[in-house]
């Protein structure tokens, strides 16, 4: 018999979500969207099963309820479910990247009957869409619960045996311990990257080039200023008290970096960056999620056109799956540098050995 799931929001992480889900053949999607465009690629791409114009359309027949919408608007569908005919034997879910005030409407929710359990993927991108799900995003990813104090045990089993194909690692939390560590490792690093482009922009119009400078380093630092505003507007809304702890703590930190600077000595300097490299260096890589792991490669790339296909179409023929291709713009004469992104060292290992065997290209890892 077919278990029938209701996703509500299918962009990047509510089809993300149905192709994982599907990876169980008894698992039936349906999926609803306030925009009809994302709706009808989502049938296309396969990404759900069947449309609904309204999430009442399939709420009474399905086992799990998951809204993938952003935060804000995820509250406000909530004030409307007891409307739509939801048993009590269905588990509710969401994939917010904020639980405090979640968890608070789903109080109410539960006070009523139904079952809402709290959840967040630690993984994503700054792209946005049903155009960017991908079936893998989750995979050796956190994927925090937020159970109610009064949700049963069986209620949790029944939503982690939903999330199995995801092959994310589910942990529990409190909303509270959930918004604290999101605030630290996503929230926060989303304000400053935002608050580093802005820099750039007002420093930009003295001097116009600088733009032009910004390479590998500003780029990695800054590439999540990329994403969605709405969706971080509803997540800086969501968790401002957090936001406004973890700035008076980065006030101090850079009181300390100004101290470094006006009072120049040079071990103090060197323990500053030592002490983050060692702490950065220790995180670990080998998982998805939080920690952004792509495995880049860059190859020394001459001037003439066709040289990118020429180069995909080498890794194409090998079979070697890549994630993405950029290109630093730092150098005006001959040479550029492609930087080809892998989705696991030995993807890149191969990569590089395939590029080795077919060009004289110098290639690089970082
Ligand atoms: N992007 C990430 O990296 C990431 C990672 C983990 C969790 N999240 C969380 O997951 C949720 C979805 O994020 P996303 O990145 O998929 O965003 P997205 O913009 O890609 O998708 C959101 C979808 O919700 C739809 N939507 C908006 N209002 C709606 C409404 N009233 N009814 C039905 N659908 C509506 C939009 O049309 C869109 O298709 C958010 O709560 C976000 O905080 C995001
Ligand atoms: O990789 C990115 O672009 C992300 O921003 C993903 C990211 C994060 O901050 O790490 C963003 C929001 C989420 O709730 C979880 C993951």
């Amino acid at each position: 018999m077919n278990t029938n799931v209701l996703i509500i929001g299918l962009g990047l992480i509510g089809g993300s979500l149905s192709l994982a889900l599907q990876r169980n053949p008894d698992i039936k999607i349906y999926g609803y969207d306030q925009d009809e465009q994302s709706l009808m690629m989502a049938k296309k791409l396969g990404v759900i099963h069947e449309i609904v114009n309204h999430p009442k359309e399939a709420a009474n027949c399905s086992d799990y309820i998951v809204f993938a919408t952003p935060v804000n608007i995820t509250i406000e569908l909530m004030k409307d479910l007891p409307k739509w005919n939801v048993s009590n034997t269905t588990v509710i879910t969401d994939t917010g990247s904020t639980k405090k005030l979640i968890m608070k409407q789903a109080e109410q929710l539960i006070n009523e009957g139904y079952q809402f359990i709290g959840g967040h993927p630690m993984a994503g991108s700054h792209k946005s869409g049903v155009a960017a799900a991908k079936a893998h995003l989750f995979e050796n990813a956190f994927y925090v619960l937020t159970p109610h104090p009064a949700t049963k045990p069986a209620c949790l089993s029944k939503l982690e045996s939903l999330l199995a194909p995801t092959k994310g690692k589910l942990v529990k939390l409190t909303a509270e311990e959930h918004d604290q560590m999101t605030a630290v490792v996503s929230h926060f690093p989303h304000l400053i990257a935002a608050s580093l482009v802005r820099q750039l922009k007002e420093k930009n119009k003295v001097s116009p080039m600088t733009k032009h400078l910004a390479a590998g380093g500003f780029r990695d630092i800054t590439r999540i200023a990329s994403s969605n505003p709405v969706m971080w507007r509803d997540i800086t809304l969501q968790n401002r008290d957090k936001l406004i702890g973890m700035l008076e703590d980065w006030q101090e930190e850079m009181e300390t970096v100004k101290n470094l600077l006006m009072h120049p000595d040079p071990e103090r300097i060197e323990e500053f960056f030592s002490a983050a490299k060692k702490f950065r260096d220790d995180l670990p890589v080998n998982t998805s999620g939080a920690v952004y792991t792509e495995y880049d490669l860059y190859v020394d790339i001459p001037d003439y056109p066709g040289v990118i296909s020429e180069i995909t179409g080498y890794l194409a023929k090998d079979e070697i799956s890549i994630t993405n291709l950029r290109i630093i713009e730092t150098r005006t004469d001959v040479f550029g540098v492609l930087v080809i992104s892998f989705q696991t060292p030995k993807d890149r290992e191969r990569g590089e050995a395939c590029i080795k065997t077919y060009t004289t290209f110098d290639t690089y890892i970082s």
